[in-house]
């Protein structure tokens, strides 16, 4: 199960909302938000679940708990995933977070990945969770990851992203062969600066209004 797509009506409308140049600053940064919160949820569904008793105040109820939700760590990688981990931190509250801060820098028409801030806690045995919106060429998740793999090994590595690319994905899974990768949808191409098309820009820039 390398990637799975979530489909869930209300994440690809509110991509589709992502995707019009037409959604400015503060409602594309919200929409962001709301993404991560329906890809949280959708990753919850991925834990595994026991079946718990408690006192109700008027008596015994079977119920359901998650298991591992204090297992959970989530990397943001800087800038973009900013609001898109608001979200996930609805479905994870109770998740440590590490920060990974890289920009992409175009040098002679290559891209290159330049890590310059890195904090993650340890994470031998947990579930690591590293959100970036954009998994373009994939070399920013590639070094995230690295870092990640620095603080110990996780129980389950997940990718959360918004939109992949294929040869994002191929990047990923070739030198992460293990990594969950979990994408509201995969956009077919990579334009001559390595912006994802159509995909929706510049995600950081939109966010943030810069
Ligand atoms: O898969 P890749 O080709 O590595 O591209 C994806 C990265 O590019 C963007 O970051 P950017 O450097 O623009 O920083 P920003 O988030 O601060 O805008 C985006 O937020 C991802 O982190
Ligand atoms: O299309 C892209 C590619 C990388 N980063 C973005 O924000 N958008
Ligand atoms: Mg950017």
């Amino acid at each position: 199960m390398p990637v799975r797509i979530i489909d869930h009506v209300y994440a690809q409308h509110l991509l589709t909302k992502l995707r019009d140049k037409s959604t400015k600053g503060i409602e594309f940064r919200k929409g962001l938000v709301r993404l991560g919160r329906i890809v949280g949820y959708e990753l919850v569904k991925t834990f595994p679940t026991r079946q718990v008793e408690v006192e109700t105040p008027l008596g015994k109820a079977t119920g359901v708990e998650i298991v591992g939700l204090d297992k959970v760590v989530i990397v943001q990688i800087l800038r973009a995933a900013m609001p898109f981990v608001e979200g996930l931190l609805k479905a994870f509250p109770q998740a440590r977070l590490g920060v990974v801060a890289a920009r992409r820098r175009e040098e002679g028409g290559a891209i290159s990945v330049e890590v310059f801030y890195s904090k993650v806690p340890q994470i031998e045995g947990d579930v690591v969770i590293v959100a970036d919106p954009m998994l373009a060429t994939g070399g920013t998740m590639i070094k995230a990851i690295e870092e990640v793999y620095k603080a110990g090994n996780p129980q389950r590595l997940i990718v959360a992203s918004v939109i992949a690319t294929p040869i994002g994905v191929d990047n990923v899974l070739s030198k992460y062969p293990h990594a969950e990768i979990y994408t509201v949808a995969i956009d077919p191409a990579l334009n001559d600066r390595a912006f994802i098309v159509p995909g929706l820009g510049d995600a950081g820039d939109r966010a943030f209004s810069s």
